[in-house]
């Protein structure tokens, strides 16, 4: 994958995309955070963009559809039958987010018992953590509790965005879909973890998931890279003075009160 090819143009985020239930989502505001708006404007989002790439994992039981979830996205696909994912896939994404281009890699892991142990070798160092249920299957909500903390052992809780999504959306009704919702969302809310529900199948909330998805571990990163910066500012750039060969940092510019 060439890092430096024009992003796609349907990969163009210009706006916070929205959360889909409010009572279960990371966070609420309409907008990108202020300070995260004003460092993409000045292009001072130090390390996030053209190479950092943030790793996301996908996890769940076998067969919940966590690999078609990734290729109806990425490849806008969807194969009616299951081959189980052995160990670990990825996907790359490219995305431009408020001016700044950001990549994802997805992790697609095997749900299946006896490849479990290889997949959760590549759990570590994640941004974010997807766990995927089945709308249809009770059980595979209750497990999720598990994946979550497994994937947890891994990674700093502190630090990783959770997202619990309910997929096969098309094969409930209306009325099973009500009834699911609301146990999914009391997950959720424990969990910290913003709810979605998908279809694969239909491409019901597909986009829409992953958008969010990079725009949050985006806004994310930039905030950490603003408060690791500190009193070294985002921005200010060393240059070597050809007349003396002295190196030197550049009088860094007063900054509007939104990025302070
Ligand atoms: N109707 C419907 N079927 C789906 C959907 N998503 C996945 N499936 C089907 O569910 C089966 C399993 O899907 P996969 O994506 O392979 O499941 P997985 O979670 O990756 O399974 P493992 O790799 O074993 O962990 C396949 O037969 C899919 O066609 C969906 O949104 N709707
Ligand atoms: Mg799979």
């Amino acid at each position: 994958m060439n890092l430096l090819a024009p992003v796609r143009r349907d990969r163009v985020l210009a706006e916070l995309p929205q959360y889909l239930r409010k009572e279960a989502a990371l966070h609420t505001r309409r907008d990108f955070h202020p300070r995260v708006t004003c460092a993409c404007q000045e292009h001072r989002t130090g390390t996030v963009g053209r190479f950092k790439i943030s790793k996301v994992i996908v996890v769940g039981d076998l067969s919940v559809g966590k690999t078609c979830l990734i290729n109806r996205f990425c490849k806008d696909t969807f194969d009616k039958n299951y081959k189980a994912t052995i160990g670990v896939d990825f996907e790359m994404e490219r995305f431009e987010v408020l001016g700044i281009p950001f990549s994802l890699q997805l992790w697609d892991t095997a749900g299946q018992e006896r490849f479990k142990c290889i997949a959760s070798t590549y759990y570590r160092g994640a941004q974010a953590i997807i766990i995927v249920f089945n709308l249809n299957d009770v059980a595979s909500l209750e497990h999720t509790k598990q994946w979550l903390a497994d994937a947890l052992k891994e990674n700093d809780p502190s630090s990783v965005l959770l997202f619990l999504v309910g997929s096969k959306k098309d094969l409930s009704t209306p009325a099973q879909y009500v009834l699911m919702e609301r146990d999914a969302l009391k997950v959720a809310q424990e969990m910290k973890a913003e709810y979605w529900a998908v279809s694969s199948l239909t491409g019901e909330n597909v986009r829409e998931f992953f958008f969010r998805v990079a725009a949050l571990t985006f806004e994310a990163n930039v905030l950490a890279e603003l408060e690791r910066s500190g009193a070294r500012r985002i921005g200010d750039v060393v240059r070597i003075n050809s007349d003396d060969n002295n190196l030197y940092l550049t009088a860094s510019k007063k900054k509007p009160p939104c990025c302070l």
